[in-house]
């Protein structure tokens, strides 16, 4: 039996995750050349995307059984609730979208496959499950931050008129954020067995798949 990590699970879906962190709509809202439309379609749906999410994170809340359980879900809680969405809402205003517009979005089918495999992942299985579901939400956009800023093509500063998305997800804040969602998966994917590790790798697969798909839409509205 190995000794796994999340780098294992980011290993078995290589091809799937890589088109994720470096999908068109992430290169071309790094290079500050992603069409208007695009943007605001995928800021409209993110917005119910996180709802559904902050759900998600109480279920996991729910499923725990212990303190450090509970901890670990309700920081995800707050990171989405009081960091994410909080800056959303502003973000969405600077687009020209008000709160009154958010509540009446009719929900994509992009969103709705995705916010309701990670809702049924988590009713079904374990907090593990539930975690693994998540992972490529939470991990892969501080990981997309960070792989932006490598970028010779990505521009920061006024001259990008997406500088504070990327900014939102390179903060502090979230990267702790990320940090320690992967230092809990960590701990327990080091005691899973073989079997187990490749139920939660089709987990984190179909998640993955599921944020192509997110970003696709975003492109798909602009053409
Ligand atoms: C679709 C999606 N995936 C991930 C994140 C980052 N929490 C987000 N805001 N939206």
């Amino acid at each position: 039996m190995k000794n796994y990590n999340f780098d294992d699970l980011k290993i078995a879906c290589r091809d799937d995750w890589r088109a994720y962190i470096q999908h068109d709509f992430v290169r071309q809202l790094g290079a500050g050349i992603l069409p208007g439309d695009a943007f605001r379609h995928y800021l409209q749906q993110d917005y119910l995307f996180l709802i559904h999410f902050a759900r998600a994170y109480a279920l996991a809340v729910y499923k725990s059984r212990n303190m450090t359980e509970l901890r670990h879900g309700f920081e995800g809680l707050k990171t989405i609730v009081d960091v994410e969405l909080g800056l959303h809402v502003d973000y969405c205003r600077e687009w020209g979208i008000s709160e009154d517009d958010l509540a009446r979005l009719p929900e994509a089918k992009a969103t709705l496959a995705y916010t309701r495999y990670v809702l049924d992942t988590g009713n079904r299985g374990d907090l593990l499950d539930m975690h693994v579901a998540l992972a490529p939400c939470l991990v892969g956009y501080g990981e997309i931050a960070n792989w932006l800023n490598e970028q010779n093509d990505t521009r920061r500063g006024a001259g990008n008129p997406f500088d504070a998305w990327i900014a939102m997800y390179e903060s502090d804040d979230f990267q702790a954020a990320m940090r320690a969602e992967v230092d809990w998966l960590n701990a327990r994917l080091a005691t899973v067995t073989d079997e187990r590790f490749d139920e939660l790798a089709t987990i984190f697969r179909d998640a993955t798949r599921l944020e192509i798909d997110f970003w696709q839409m975003g492109l798909d509205k602009a053409s």
